[in-house]
């Protein structure tokens, strides 16, 4: 998939975790080449199990998944970057170490150009020592890293969540102009929308292991009528959708709920805590 930017489809996929319980139930979306999609849902809804699934992380049923046209499961992970949890917790980026060595680690002098790029994108100083730095500082270093290679199919599991505003929008008009300059296609997880109103050409609805909806962002505007800026209508939109899905799910933790936990921990002859009353 090297000159062509990849398509991501995902037809027919259904997952169980190893205790048995569903992850994910007959999904299917077509997100075109060098599309910018926003993956939306409630917390819970599946969006880290799909990705981990689209990227190859774990191993999904045969023909449900295929990437530039191939299954990223069985024909390894080239070009395809997924940056989530596991990215975030690396522990080596809380070491006292440079950012210089940190980013020659993962390429920075193959590509010295995408490290200054992001160096100055991303507004990193590159005399922080990384036992040092804030928390919002340390997450521009980790994105610099996972972003260096050139990949070609950007899979981001939400960890833009203490970039401050300003980093956050440099970040989304880089990817942005990633995919308009060369052969590139990216999903992002999100539950921040400020400021993103322009960026994704697809959205897709997930809620509780399912797709709801997917497709073209145009296609959702007629949702959405009244709006009182284009930041606001996508913020409307996902609100409603959310609002829509609990309604459906109804509260995880009704009363009834309630009642049968804290009664089976009584059982359990109680943990010295409180019953709350
Ligand atoms: N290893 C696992 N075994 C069993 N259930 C799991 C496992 N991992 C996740 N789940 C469950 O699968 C569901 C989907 O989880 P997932 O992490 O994909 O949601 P998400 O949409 O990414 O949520 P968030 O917005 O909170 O990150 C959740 O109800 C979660 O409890």
């Amino acid at each position: 998939m090297a000159n062509q930017p990849p398509s991501i489809e995902v037809q027919g996929l259904s997952y169980k975790f190893q205790d048995g319980s569903s992850g994910l139930e007959d999904v299917q979306m077509i997100l075109p080449p060098g599309s910018r999609t926003l993956l939306i849902g409630a917390n819970g809804a599946g969006k880290t199990t799909l990705l981990r699934l689209v990227s190859g992380k774990r191993l999904a049923p045969t023909d449900t998944i295929a990437v530039g046209g191939t299954d990223p499961f069985k024909h390894g992970l080239e070009g395809v970057t997924y940056l989530g949890v596991e990215w975030v917790l690396n522990s080596i980026v809380r070491t006292d170490i440079d950012v210089p060595t940190l980013l020659a680690s993962v390429g920075g002098n193959v590509y010295p150009e995408r490290r200054d790029e992001l160096v100055e994108i991303l507004d990193i100083d590159l005399r922080w020592r990384m036992h040092a730095v804030s928390d919002g500082e340390r997450r521009r270093v980790q994105l610099a890293m996972g972003l260096l290679r050139p990949w070609q199919v950007l899979l981001l599991d939400e960890i833009t969540v203490d970039l401050d505003l300003l980093s956050r929008s440099n970040f989304l008009a880089f990817l942005k102009r990633e995919t308009e300059t060369r052969p590139c296609t990216i999903v992002y997880a999100t539950h921040i929308l400020d400021n993103l109103a322009q960026w994704p050409t697809h959205l897709v609805h997930m809620h509780l292991g399912k797709v709801k909806a997917w497709g073209p962002v145009e296609d959702f505007h007629s949702e959405v009528p009244q709006w009182t800026s284009e930041n606001s209508r996508l913020g409307e939109l996902v609100l409603k959708w959310l609002k829509e899905d609990l309604q459906t799910r109804g509260p995880r933790n009704g009363r009834q709920n309630q009642a049968k936990t804290y009664e089976s921990l009584e059982g359990l002859g109680g943990y010295g805590l409180e019953k709350p009353s």
